[in-house]
């Protein structure tokens, strides 16, 4: 039925930059009544000639049968968590320290991102389709969430455009926004359902869930920070094109993103993050400052636990959330 096949396809292209364009640009341009029309067309359509069902299909989001357990996943290029800097003293100590290092006299440029609190992952794409989805687990061994992740609007199921890498690995933060956590546990106290503490607890219980149909309702986010594993491509050389590479790509980046060309603008970056952190929709615990060219992160490398070109400085906790 090669009209049939067409009209999937049709379906396929529209529903997708409809995804895109809600999940990923916050710029959604159809209604939600005109996706769920399209969507019940597509899933005829598929129930019908299930030839026509590719793993990239927008009906393929909806979760699949529980699993038992989730496989382990081992990180070739390991996942490393940050070290932190507490007040300006420490973060000058990190600039000083990278430039000795550089042998480097003029300052350092850096890319400035929010530390969004939630959940570090890894997605590999192989030929452009996403292959597999870990937690970050202890850096070196991670937990196969794939199922769930397929789940998350905002996670590409397919990079956008040709000419994409072979292989390419990229990290970000599942998170929960703080409206959506605040309508979750509205309705599981509601419904006599335990409710969680905080965002950040309710994004890593939604993708613990052997049911990935559980985590298909639950409204989480994904924003990439960075990338893992590379192959057949060439990246930009700064870190903040790359991030913008993966928005084109299909991804969602952070819109406080910025590049801050010495330290000393990192400081006041951090100081006007610090005044409007209560106002964002998410929780962030600070913000996350990386030398910005690539060539230079490579010559400064890593020591055992942290890259020696990053630095997150950290915000004072939040009161906890009283019972
Ligand atoms: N949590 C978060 O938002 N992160 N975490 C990193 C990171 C971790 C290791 C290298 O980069 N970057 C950002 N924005």
């Amino acid at each position: 039925p090669a009209e049939k096949r067409e009209r999937a396809q049709e379906l396929h292209e529209i529903l997708q930059r409809a995804n895109y364009q809600y999940y990923v640009l916050d710029n959604p341009e159809l209604p939600d009544s005109e996706y769920d029309r399209r969507l019940r067309e597509l899933q005829e359509l598929e129930r019908e000639y299930p030839e026509l069902v590719t793993q990239d299909s927008p009906t393929q989001r909806v979760g699949a049968e529980p699993l038992s357990s989730f496989a382990e996943v081992r990180h070739e290029v390991p996942m490393l968590s940050l070290d932190n800097a507490f007040d300006d003293d420490e973060l000058l100590e990190f600039d000083r320290r990278v430039r000795d290092r550089l042998n480097s006299k003029d300052p350092v440029e850096y890319a400035c991102e929010p530390k969004l609190d939630g959940i570090a992952i890894s997605l590999l794409y192989r030929d452009g389709m996403l292959e597999r989805a870990a937690t970050r687990g202890d850096g070196t061994t991670g937990e196969d969430i794939t199922q769930n992740v397929r789940t998350i609007g905002s996670v590409p199921l397919r990079l956008l455009h040709n000419g994409v890498p072979k292989v390419l690995e990229v990290r970000g933060e599942i998170y929960m926004p703080k409206a959506g956590f605040a309508e979750l546990n509205k309705k599981a106290a509601e419904a006599g359902e335990k409710t969680f503490v905080n965002p950040r607890n309710a994004a890593a219980g939604s993708l613990r869930q052997l049911d990935s149909r559980i985590t298909a309702k639950r409204p989480l986010q994904l924003c990439a920070y960075g990338v893992g594993l590379v192959e057949g491509a060439t990246l930009p050389d700064r870190h903040t094109e790359i991030l913008k590479q993966l928005n084109r790509w299909g991804f969602r980046i952070n819109s406080e993103m910025a590049e801050a060309r010495d330290i000393q603008a990192c400081i006041e970056y951090h100081k006007k993050l610090g005044e409007k952190r209560e106002q964002l929709p998410y929780d962030i615990d600070g913000i996350v400052f990386k030398v910005n060219e690539i060539g230079l992160q490579r010559r400064l490398g890593f020591v055992a636990r942290a890259p020696r070109w990053a630095m997150a400085y950290k915000f004072p906790a939040q009161e906890e959330m009283t019972e």
